[in-house]
């Protein structure tokens, strides 16, 4: 086992991070943190807010900041999110210090999961499709530089997700 015993999920927004990471956690009883929220819980208000007051780059700036203290603990599952690996900064830190695994995930099947979804202002949108499939465009190669694994998450459901990742993670 390397790299602090760390588990790192990335992948598009509605891949199943959280859900997956969370259920992870409770299996390998391991504390669990997810960057969103704990950007949210520092800064006191939720992201589509801090979209609104401090843009992206607003965003991006808290997330690498927090993602550059949570990758500094050991024994955690972290669920990132979605555009975690747009940084260099941030795609050093998560493959030096965890397992890196990758949730792959068809547009077809995120558009389902969150169709009503409010919290995702990328999402916000007339058209949702086109800005899922821009964005998988410009990540797939980023978040497959970055893993150490794969799972087809639009295909499994979660704890079929979780159990596959368990097996792999500990062949470590
Ligand atoms: N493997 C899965 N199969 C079916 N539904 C899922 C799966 N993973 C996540 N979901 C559902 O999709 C939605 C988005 O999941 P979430 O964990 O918030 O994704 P992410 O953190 O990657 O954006 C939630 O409603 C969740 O219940
Ligand atoms: O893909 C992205 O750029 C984003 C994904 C979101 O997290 P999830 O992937 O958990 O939805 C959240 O960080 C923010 O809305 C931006
Ligand atoms: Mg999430």
């Amino acid at each position: 086992m390397a790299k602090s015993e760390n588990i790192y999920l990335i992948g598009l927004m509605g891949a199943g991070k959280t859900t997956i990471g969370r259920l992870l956690a409770k299996s390998l009883k391991m504390p669990f943190y997810d960057s969103d929220k704990i950007i949210e819980d520092l800064t006191g208000v939720d992201i589509p807010t801090i979209f609104e007051f401090e843009g992206e780059v607003g965003f991006r700036d808290r997330e690498q900041k927090a993602l550059a203290g949570l990758t500094k603990l050991t024994h955690v599952v972290l669920a990132t999110g979605g555009g975690a690996v747009i940084r260099e900064e941030n795609r050093e830190c998560l493959k030096e210090n965890g397992f890196v695994v990758y949730l792959q995930c068809s547009v077809d099947r995120i558009l389902e999961r969150t169709k009503r979804d409010t919290q995702r202002p990328l999402l916000q949108t007339d058209n949702p499709r086109a800005k899922l499939e821009q964005l998988l465009i410009e990540r797939e190669p980023l978040y497959l530089s970055c893993a150490d694994y794969v799972v087809d998450s639009g295909t499994l459901q979660s704890k079929a997700a979780v159990k596959n990742i368990l097996q792999r993670y500990r062949d470590l």
